[in-house]
């Protein structure tokens, strides 16, 4: 089983650069891939192409595929058990996937009877069992409950267990624990890395937070303006990042310094007004020099990683010397 991306691009109306551009990327079934980067970067557009949602107008070239069908190419039914039974979504804020007014019950059983057409009592049945499989307890009780009598932690389990009623394969978790204090995003994490174990779900972790993703993820991609820079895996990215945008982060990052001082990324992406001739990295990369500027950076493989930097054996010997200076 496996989902890809495919050299997807995706341009908007009325914008200078594209939103998405050359993006590729493959998940299996049980991997975690993590998707890091700055506000605006494209993450959520990469997640919600997966699912063959493109907003009005864009420009799309590439492919999507689901064990090798084509997403963009699938008609409104075809998308609607792509998204039932293949590839479910999990996104930041669990209140606003919830109506306030009704039950917790009558959202995670609607979900069952129009993705699954179940009947009231199939659907119920099939409820408390998910609830059960996410660590719900007393799920009856829950089932009458309203959102707001439940914590934040309680209904992202309610909105993942939803999103696993048609047995999907994969899981897009968007943000999905960036809204949840930290013991409870720990015990999130730990549910999603059970799922991945019990039902060989594959996932794709969307977050701002590299820390959490490279402890998380099998494999880290990074994007910077909508391209993917980096791709590693999840255990190496902070020890030996190869593109200077990834070390930005890290650096500007105080929980992963471990003493060292913070050096936030000067300056700021490009929007989508601006158009980028050479690396979009460029004007902010402490390791510029003029053909970065002149020419874009393909992703390139350098040893069994991803990275689209000419420049990435001086960021490796800047983090050769960093760690023999820790050491
Ligand atoms: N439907 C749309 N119409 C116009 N612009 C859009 C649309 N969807 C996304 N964008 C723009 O595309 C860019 C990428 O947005 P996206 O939400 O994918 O980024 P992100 O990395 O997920 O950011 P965040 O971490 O803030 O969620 C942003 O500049 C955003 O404003």
């Amino acid at each position: 089983m496996k989902l890809e991306l495919d050299r997807l691009s995706m341009a908007l109306p009325g914008t200078a650069r594209p939103v998405l551009e050359d993006v590729s990327l493959a998940i299996s079934a049980g991997e975690i891939v993590g998707l890091v980067g700055e506000s605006g970067s494209g993450k959520s557009t990469t997640a919600r192409a997966a699912l063959g949602l493109m907003p009005d107008g864009a420009a799309v070239s590439g492919a999507v595929r689901v064990d090798g069908t084509s997403v963009l190419d699938l008609d409104d039914a075809g998308l609607r058990r792509l998204r039932s039974e293949r590839v479910a979504m999990v996104y930041q804020n669990p209140r606003a996937s919830l109506n306030p007014v009704r039950t917790v019950g009558a959202y995670a059983t609607e979900q069952l009877r129009t993705a699954l057409g179940l009947d009231a009592s199939a659907a119920k049945a099939r409820v408390l069992d998910l609830f059960a499989s996410v660590g719900l307890r007393e799920p009856e009780r829950l089932l009458r409950a309203h959102p707001h009598q439940l914590s934040g932690g309680m209904l992202q389990r309610v909105v993942i267990a939803s999103a696993l009623a048609g047995d999907p394969e994969f899981l897009l978790a968007d943000e999905a624990t960036s809204a949840l204090d930290v013991s409870t995003q720990a015990s999130i994490v730990a549910l999603l890395l059970s799922l991945r174990r019990e039902r060989g779900l594959g996932m794709l972790f969307i977050t701002h937070d590299l820390g959490l993703a490279s402890a998380l993820c099998d494999r880290v991609c990074v994007m910077y303006a909508g391209r993917i820079v980096e791709s590693q895996p999840g255990d190496r990215l902070l020890v030996g990042p190869r593109h200077p945008y990834t070390a930005g982060l890290r650096d500007s990052t105080p929980e992963l310094l471990s003493g060292r001082a913070i050096k936030p990324i000067a300056g700021a992406p490009p929007s989508l007004g601006e158009s980028v001739a050479g690396c979009a990295f460029a004007p902010r990369c402490p390791y510029v020099e003029q053909e970065c500027r002149d020419e874009a950076q393909p992703l390139r493989p350098v040893a069994d990683d991803l990275v689209a930097c000419r420049r990435h054996d001086a960021i490796e010997l800047a983090a050769d010397h960093a760690s023999e200076g820790a050491s």
